[in-house]
Formats: C-alpha cells, structure tokens, sequence
C-alpha cells in the first residue's frame, strides 16, 4: 500500500459494524465465557479488515458465543437458526419457528420492501433470478419468494456413481392367462357353452392360474373357500365362472325332470356377492351381467348404498337370482325388505375381504352371515338339486389378523386357493398370517423418484408431460395422492392454462408500472378474468390438460375422489374408461382397490399410500392379466427413502433390489422440461423456476384459488400423520419440512395454524383467513368451498401431545379412521 503513495485509514468504531455484542439472558457464567469469546471474534474480525492472521478461537469459545447470542436472541424472537452451512451436509434444513408477516429469506430471491437479509445466500446457477420472477406481494410487502433449488435436502440414498442398468429380461408375466394348450376353461369343468361364450363374447382363450385352482375347487366341491391372488389376475371370474356354472346346471336338471322349464326369477335367491364399495359392486354386476349373456333366464341385480331404496325393493320383489351388494344396503334389507328371502342362497362371497374388515362392517356382516344361517335351516323346502350346504368364499389379497377374524365368522373348514399350488402346502387358511405372500405383478415395472418437497409439483408436472410426449406411449395414467382437497387442486393446476395466465399477469404487471406518471407508480392490477378466478366446479371432473397436452395430441384430465357425489364418480369413471385418447386421472385410494380400469399403463404414487397393501393394490391397476404397466411412487430425500425397502418386498423375485430403477428430480425435470436446445446440466432449472412462478401466480390470482391450495396443503398434511404405525419411520411427520412443502402446493408460505397429530406446531397461529375468502363470488363454487370448509373442520385433528409411543399410536390410528372417513377415503366408498 505504502508503495502506492496511498494510505487507507480503515478506523474501527468501538459501536461500529463490529461492535462488540452487548450480552444480556443467561447465567453469569455463559455471560462471562460469551464476553471473552467475543474479544477473541472482534479481535479477529478487526485483523481481518486489516490483513493480519489469527489464530482460529477456540471452537468451545465461539459455540459460546453463540449460545449467548442464542439465548439473548430467543428472549426477544424465542427462535434459533441455524447456519447455512449446514445445508450442503445434506443435512434437512432447521425448522424454525415463523412468526406471521416475519420472514427472512431461505434463498436468494427477495421481493422489494423486505427487510435487507442477514442470511447468505447459497450460490447456485439455477437461483439468480430475472427480474420478471421478482413478485409483488399481496400485502405488506412481505411476501418472499424463495428459489426451488436452494437448501433442498440431500439424498441419503444417492449411489456415488449413476446406477449401471442392466439390461434385464422382462419378467414373465404372473398373473397372465395360461399358455399351455390343455389348460382350457372346458378341462376345469364349465360347460362347452359357457366356454364358447368366455371365447366368442368376452375374448377369453384361456383361465389364470388362480381361475384354474378356484374354478375346479368350487364346481364340483361344497367346501367353504379362500382365495388369495395378486391383483389383476381375475379373482372376479374365478368366484363367479363356478356360481354360473352350478346354476346353469341346476336349471337344466330341473329341464331334465320336466319341473320347471329353466330357473326362473321366481326361482329364488341362490347367490349373494358382497363388495366394500359402489364402484366395485357395480363392476362385479358388469362382468356377471356378460357372463349371464348365455345364460339370459338368469337374472341378477345390484343392492348398493347411494341408489334409492324404493326401487331396489321393487327389483327384488320381481325375483332375482344373483345379488351384488355392499354390506350396508345388504343388511339394511334384510331387515326392512320382506320380499328378500335368502333361505335358498347357497353361494356367499365376500369380495375383498381385508378391505371389508379394514372398513368396518365386521357386524353387518356378522348380521348378515347369521341371517343366512337362519333362514336356511328355516326352509323345509328345498329345490331339488340345489346344494345342502351354503359355500362362502373369501377373497383378500392379504392375510392379516382381520381376515383371520373374517374368516371366523364366515368360513367352516375353508380350502385354501393360490395361484401358485406349491404354496397351499407351506400355509394354509386365513389363520396363517403371512403378509409376505402377497407381491406386485412380476411384470410391473417399479421405479422411485427421489424428489425434493419444493420441487415436488413441478416435477409431477415434468413427470407427466414427458410420459404423454409421444403420441400412444403412454394411454393412461393414474395419480394417486392422499386426499380429495389435493385432488381437486391438482386437477386444477393440469386444467387450467398456466401460460395464458403468464403472459396476462405479466402483461397487466407491465402496464401497471407504466401507467404511472414516473413519480408515483400505479400498483399492478390483476387482469379481470383472473381475478374472477375460481376452482373448478365439483361438477367437473374431466376438461383437457393443457398443461401437459403436446402440440401433436391432446390429453385428458379427470378427478376422482368420495366427496363428488355418486352418479358423478360413476360418470366419470365411465367417462375415463371409454376415452381411447390419452388420458390422467386424479385419484385418492377410491379408485386402489379393484377397479379394473382398461390401458392404464402408468400408475404414480405422488402421494405413498398409508399402508403397503394399499399400494400393492394402486400399483396393482396396470400390468393387469398378464399386459405390461409402470408404477413410480415419489419419496422425498431423507426418512422416506427407507421406503425402498417396502419396495424392495413387493417383488416376488427380486432379492437384490435390483429390478427397482431410481430417478432424481434432476433428471425428471429434464427429460420432461428441456424440450429444446442443448439439455445442459442446469437447463431445467430456469424453466422450472418458470412453472412454479406460473403455478403461484395462478393460485394467488384470486383468494378462492389460493385458499383451495392452503387447503390441499392442510388436509395433505393432515393425511401424512395417517401412515400406519410400521411404517411412520418412513413418513416421520416430525421431518417434514412445512415450509418446502407448502411450495408444492403453490403456496409461498407455510398456512399457520395447522393441526396434525404429531405436528410441531412452532408457528402455531390461528387460521386469520378472513371469512369472505373463504366463500367465492359464484353459487356453486361457494357451495363446493363451504361443503369443503366444513370437511376440514371435521378433519381438524387433535394435537398429539401424549409423549407414550403406545397412546400415540391409539390416537394415530383412531385419527386415521376419523380422517378416512371424512376426507373421502375410506368415506371415498360411500359406505353401502
Ligand atoms: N382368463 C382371462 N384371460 C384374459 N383376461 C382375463 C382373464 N380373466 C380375467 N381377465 C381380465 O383381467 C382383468 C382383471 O380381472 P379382475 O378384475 O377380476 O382381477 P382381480 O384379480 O380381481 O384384480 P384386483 O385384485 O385388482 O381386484 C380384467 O380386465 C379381466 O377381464
């Protein structure tokens, strides 16, 4: 310096940018150690400034600092952070309590009129943003935009080097139609008429191997009955294909003996089939109906919660000889419908036995079973040729402790059924309670995508719009998340049109900032439209995606979840089946649980289901009877990475893991969103950046919109706390970060006040939105928000304060149940 004839005079103010702190809060002792180890930072600091060295303070001296710094910070914020450093250890970054309006920002971006930062920003290329992001916050110049790709959490599973595929042989298929050409209907015993109608009328060539275990069981054996298959491999066809075989036959004995010309009608009641929901009743009678297409003097009809009363009754006084019911209306009818008589029914089934236990109609099935028993011991005349025993069949893809139950009230010396013989020998009956029998399609293609909470919605989005690019790759797809507020929201984010909203908002921000005179600018107005804006409809449950349709063709979007009201699930699900273009349907766990849904290619798990069956039987609605599928389920860095494990079990075959292919955010939002140009390694993150700038624009575009995503968000969370006991290592409710989440849900801050068992509830303010938002300019929307309003009081669970894991668990459990059946799932069903 001196050598430059120049002479920097740096002085150092006692009160200056370094002054020393004054240190209050705290024993004496943290005071003293505190003082001491801020002589050493100042002395540090100030020979920094002026070039000179110094010895690193000891590490005990500066944590003291800290400490004391803490301390006298949380008298007056009560709130601690933590250093940005930490961030790149991969560790999740702290949560910390927010105060509403306070906020400092996480990442790089700030909006005009915030506090200046004291937070160091992480460098990150994909960060810097242009000065169109920059967003005007709605009040008080307090809103902060943080930047999807800073103090994201690091993976824990991430392998050093990429992951080498091999290229495998595609699996067999496991639950495909044999292939041997002496497996046929007709060697099992149905009749060459039924046969040739299976052949000619349903295109069906060949059994599965369950058909072929079940149907030769039960048409020539009274014994009661359990079968358990994966899904997809016809469990409906092998209860049903005896039944009709075994009427058929007693109809023409009763020709034979010139009694009767066929069973009639008015022949009497002779089987009953038991499904948990609507949607699967109503499906069961749509098979059998085809099957009864050679058989018309058969009649058979549905008893199904949600259908009106009056006319069941005048169906079932007409006659009937098959019933499809849901328990509920079932047992209902039984005690108010005295032209019901059940002394003939010699075939019960319980469809999807586990599901009927985990619903809770254990006593209308107690009920029911006991009515049974009754009424045919009553009977003293008996149709000759008819069984003298009842056969109940149960099917469950799992054998867990209420199957078990099940199987106590309803089967006697039941014969065990699988598709695969040699396993009859290992266990047999529902008393063996093995789990671990039960695996995903052989053929199914599983993937996990580790992504992120803040880039969770975007990459869906890139997820998507890369499987439906190619005009037939992908037909069909089914997203599961956890609730129906979530539902209703993302539907709306994939049909409304993000980049028209782009181009008006940004637009009218423009001319906002033009209208003034230069001395005062005018604020921005939202354009009329958009301030107009509101959440679809109810009503609507399928518009086109403009989201992810590409130029070359266009790509439908549905929603399906229980709080849409019956005929319109049944539409839609109709809807969604006979669409032939590509198509995505928006589902919570109604739709898990044997629907059988044509070309679903690709099932998504966005949200993990609550327990692992219930995600064998989502992942099970593609690669059905024997066609190829692809099931991916998002898991976030950290605890849910575990999950693999879960994965790793799904698989029959698989003992290294290795046929479960892992893909990362970075990866999906490029492939998806780097449709141009060169895709270097950082191309998605500006277009990513993009789309969820687009995506939190349209929510803020009107308070209904952006309280629909504050409620989505809740209820989502709300369902997080729901996972089953075993597997809440993974969905560690205490892990989630809040405020990253909230990102996915197009929020830009974490809605305060939120309850959820488990929950740590640091910014735990009461709900301030006003009451006028929550009711919406329009009639009907207003109806739909205020029916939702009033499900997520319902939804409001208590805190869980018990610190004894066990009481957690209770309460755990009994939350689930309470949200199940108010947030439509378990409700989804409508319970008959
Ligand atoms: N023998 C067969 N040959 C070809 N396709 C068949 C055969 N049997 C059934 N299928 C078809 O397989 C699909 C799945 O059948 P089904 O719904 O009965 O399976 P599932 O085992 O009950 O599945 P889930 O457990 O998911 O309910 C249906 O589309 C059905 O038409």
């Amino acid at each position: 310096m001196a050598d430059d004839g120049m002479l920097l005079n740096f002085s150092i103010p006692e009160t200056g940018i370094l002054a020393r702190p004054s240190l209050k809060g705290g024993n004496w002792r943290d005071r003293a150690a505190a003082k001491k180890a801020a002589a050493n930072w100042h002395t540090k600091a100030s020979a920094r400034l002026s070039g000179d060295k110094v010895e690193k303070a000891p590490r005990k001296d500066t944590e003291k600092v800290a400490n004391a710094n803490r301390t006298e910070l949380g008298q007056r914020t009560r709130r601690v952070s933590k250093s940005p450093d930490l961030q790149d250890s991969g560790e999740r970054p702290v949560k910390r309590a927010r105060v509403d309006g306070d906020f400092r920002p996480r990442a790089s971006e700030k909006t005009p009129g915030t506090e200046p930062s004291t937070f160091r920003p992480q460098s990150n290329p994909g960060a810097t943003q242009k000065p169109s992001e920059r967003q005007t916050a709605p009040k008080g110049g307090k809103q902060v935009i943080s930047s999807l790709f800073t103090y994201n959490p690091t993976s824990t599973t991430k392998p050093q080097a990429p992951e080498r595929r091999q290229d495998e042989a595609p699996a067999e298929p496991s639950n495909a139609p044999l292939s041997n050409e002496l497996d046929t209907f007709t060697s099992l015993g149905i009749s060459t008429p039924l046969a040739s109608h299976l052949l000619n009328k349903m295109d069906l060539k060949a059994p599965t191997a369950i058909q072929k275990a079940a149907i030769s069981q039960l048409v020539k054996d009274d014994s009661d009955a359990f079968i358990q298959a994966e899904t997809g491999s016809g469990k409906t066809l092998a209860y049903l294909l005896p039944i009709v075989q075994r009427l058929m036959e007693l109809s023409a004995n009763m020709k034979k003996r010139k009694e009767d010309d066929n069973v009639q009608r008015s022949s009497g009641l002779f089987a009953i089939i038991m499904a948990p929901t609507r949607e699967l009743s109503k499906q069961i009678a749509l098979v059998l109906e085809k099957l009864l297409g050679c058989a018309h003097w058969l009649v058979a009809t549905t008893v199904i919660g949600g259908e009106k009363k009056k006319s069941e009754k005048a169906r079932l006084r007409k006659g009937i000889n098959i019933l499809v019911a849901t328990p509920g209306r079932l047992a209902d009818h039984l005690e108010h419908t005295e032209a019901l008589d059940v002394s003939n029914v010699r075939w019960l089934v319980l469809d999807e036995g586990d599901r009927l236990m985990e619903l809770g109609f254990e006593q209308e099935i107690q009920k029911i079973v006991g009515a049974l028993n009754l009424r045919m011991r009553g009977n003293k005349t008996r149709i000759p040729g008819l069984p003298e025993k009842r056969t109940t069949v149960l099917c469950s893809a799992t054998m867990k402790m209420d199957v078990e139950r099940l199987g106590q009230i309803s089967l006697k010396d039941a014969v065990h059924i699988r598709a695969d013989p040699s396993e009859n020998e290992q266990n047999s009956g529902p008393e063996c309670n093995n789990d671990q029998t039960f695996y995903a399609p052989a053929q199914l293609k599983q993937s996990y995508a580790v992504v992120a909470p803040k880039l969770r919605l975007v990459s869906l989005i890139a997820y998507l719009k890369r499987a439906f690019t190619r005009k037939g790759s992908v037909m069909k797809a089914i997203v599961f998340v956890s609730c129906a507020d979530s539902v209703d929201f993302h539907f709306d984010i994939l049909t409304s049109n993000l980049e028209e909203e782009k181009v008006e908002a940004t637009k009218e921000e423009v001319e906002g900032e033009e209208d003034g005179d230069g001395t005062s600018k005018k604020p921005a107005k939202r354009p009329k439209a958009i301030a107009q804006a509101e959440p679809t409809k109810l009503s609507v449950t399928h518009a086109e995606s403009s989201v992810l349709s590409p130029k070359s063709h266009s790509v439908t979007a549905y929603r399906l979840h229980g709080s849409l009201q019956q005929s319109l699930r049944t539409s839609t699900l109709a809807h969604f089946t006979k669409n032939n273009d590509a198509a995505v349907l928006i589902a919570t766990d109604v739709a898990s649980r044997g629907l059988d849904l044509p070309n679903v290619d690709l099932v998504i798990e966005f949200d993990p289901a609550f327990a692992r069956e219930d995600h064998l039987h989502r992942i099970g609605r593609t690669a059905r009877a024997g066609r190829d599928g692809r099931a991916c389920i998002f898991l976030m860095p950290g605890p849910e990475e575990g999950y693999v494990d879960i994965l790793k079990s799904d698989r029959k075959d698989n003992e290294a893991g290795t046929t479960i292919t892992r893909q990362d955010a970075d990866d999906i939002l490029t492939r998806g969103l780097v449709t141009s140009g060169i895709a270097t390694k950082t191309a998605y993150m500006d277009i990513a950046q993009d789309l969820q700038l687009n995506v939190e624009r349209w929510a803020l575009a009107s308070p209904a919109r952006l309280e629909a995503a504050r409620r989505a968000f809740q209820s989502h969370v709300r369902a997080y706390a729901t996972h089953v006991a075993d597997e809440r290592k993974y969905f560690d409710i205490k892990a989630l970060h809040l405020g990253h989440l909230a990102k996915a849900f197009a929020l830009r801050e974490r809605p305060s006040g939120m309850k959820a068992p488990g929950l740590r509830t640091g910014a735990g303010r009461g709900d301030r939105t006003p009451a006028k938002i929550r009711g919406a300019a329009n009639p009907d929307a207003n109806k739909s928000i205020g029916a939702n309003a009033k499900k997520a009081i319902d939804l409001d669970l208590p805190d869980a304060k018990d610190t004894e894991e066990a009481a957690k668990m209770r309460k755990a459990v009994r939350a689930r149940e309470k949200f199940m059946r108010h947030a439509g799932m378990a409700d989804e069903f409508n319970l008959g």
